[in-house]
């Protein structure tokens, strides 16, 4: 009789799932301001869906590990945690470098969803309930002092991020996780839920975190002032209403500046994840 626990492999966890459907459902999600979408490249020169998915299915696997290594160190201080996964994180942005000639298309996204998963899976291992609040709360506990220690206390950057944050105290996927994902829990997910699902509700959610968040791929194609003429539009686009015809015209102006809000791209897929789960 056949051992079929033995040759089935065990389903993913639900967070490793609901992650790589979130990244499929931003990408795919169209018009996207800027940003690669089933209709065009948005700003950029080296990317474009089909690469996206190549991106998505080489990173996907990683995620059930970055949650294996929450659930397996679950008994050590958060404070351990970072060096524990750190070697994870960047074999998966490897993984993700060689099904995409080396473009970087997810770095940020790894980051955050990453840590999501190894919160999950320490929550998990503790029988501890996963929800918003949970989830986040342990991304925060696992990242704290990250933006003291890598952005701080360098004397010189040797990413877009750390010199960013030279030149303008930006901080960045660092600052968003160690806030427990403020930007994400403050300006969409209070609104998720009263919204009919699907895409003028993604439209929605990204159109507010365009609105508030300190995107360093903007302010790294565009300066302070690309950031901000990002941020204004969204802004009164949620003011005074909007249609995709209007999306698509922002689409247009962000590609005329080569402006691209990745950091927003990573944080709509962080919020679709967190959505599933109870505040
Ligand atoms: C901790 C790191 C990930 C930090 O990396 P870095 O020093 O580069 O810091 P940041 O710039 O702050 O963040 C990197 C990416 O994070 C996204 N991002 C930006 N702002 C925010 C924000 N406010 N909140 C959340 N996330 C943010 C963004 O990623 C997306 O954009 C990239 C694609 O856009 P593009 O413009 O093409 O970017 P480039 O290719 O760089 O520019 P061009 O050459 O094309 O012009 C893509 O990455 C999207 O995901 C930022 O780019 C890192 O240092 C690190 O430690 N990594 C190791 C992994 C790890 O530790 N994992 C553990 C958990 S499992
Ligand atoms: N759809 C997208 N286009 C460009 N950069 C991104 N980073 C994450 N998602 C992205």
């Amino acid at each position: 009789m056949t051992n079929l626990a033995a040759i089935t492999p065990a389903s993913p966890p639900l967070i490793a799932r609901l992650a790589r459907q979130a990244m499929i459902d931003e990408v795919c999600l169209t018009p996207k301001p800027g940003l690669v979408d089933r209709d065009n490249n948005g700003a950029h020169r080296d990317m474009d869906l089909a690469l996206f998915m190549r991106s998505i299915a080489a990173i996907a696997p990683w995620f059930s590990q970055f949650y294996q290594l929450g659930f397996d160190h679950a008994r050590r201080p958060a404070s351990e945690m970072l060096a524990v996964i750190r070697p994870a994180g960047i074999a998966c942005e490897q993984a993700m470098f060689s099904a995409t000639a080396g473009v970087n298309t997810h770095k940020g996204g790894i980051f955050s969803l990453g840590l999501l998963c190894v919160a999950a899976g320490r929550l998990s291992a503790t029988d501890s309930e996963l929800t918003q609040r949970s989830l986040c709360r342990q991304v925060s506990e696992i990242t704290h002092g990250l933006v003291a220690r890598e952005l701080v206390n360098r004397q010189r950057g040797s990413t877009a991020g750390e010199r960013l944050y030279q030149r303008w105290q930006l901080t960045g996927a660092r600052g968003e996780v160690e806030s427990g994902f403020a930007t994400v829990r403050q300006s969409v997910l209070p609104f998720w839920q009263a919204q009919q699902p699907g895409e003028r509700r993604l439209h929605h959610a990204l159109l507010r975190l365009m609105a508030v968040n300190p995107d360093t791929n903007l302010a790294a194609r565009g300066g302070l002032h690309g950031m901000q003429f990002v941020q204004r539009y969204a802004q009164k686009l949620l003011q005074n209403g909007w249609d995709s015809a209007a999306l698509e015209q922002m689409d247009r102006a962000l590609i005329a500046r080569n402006l691209s809000p990745g950091g927003s791209a990573d944080l709509l897929a962080v919020a679709q994840v967190l959505a599933a789960f109870a505040p």
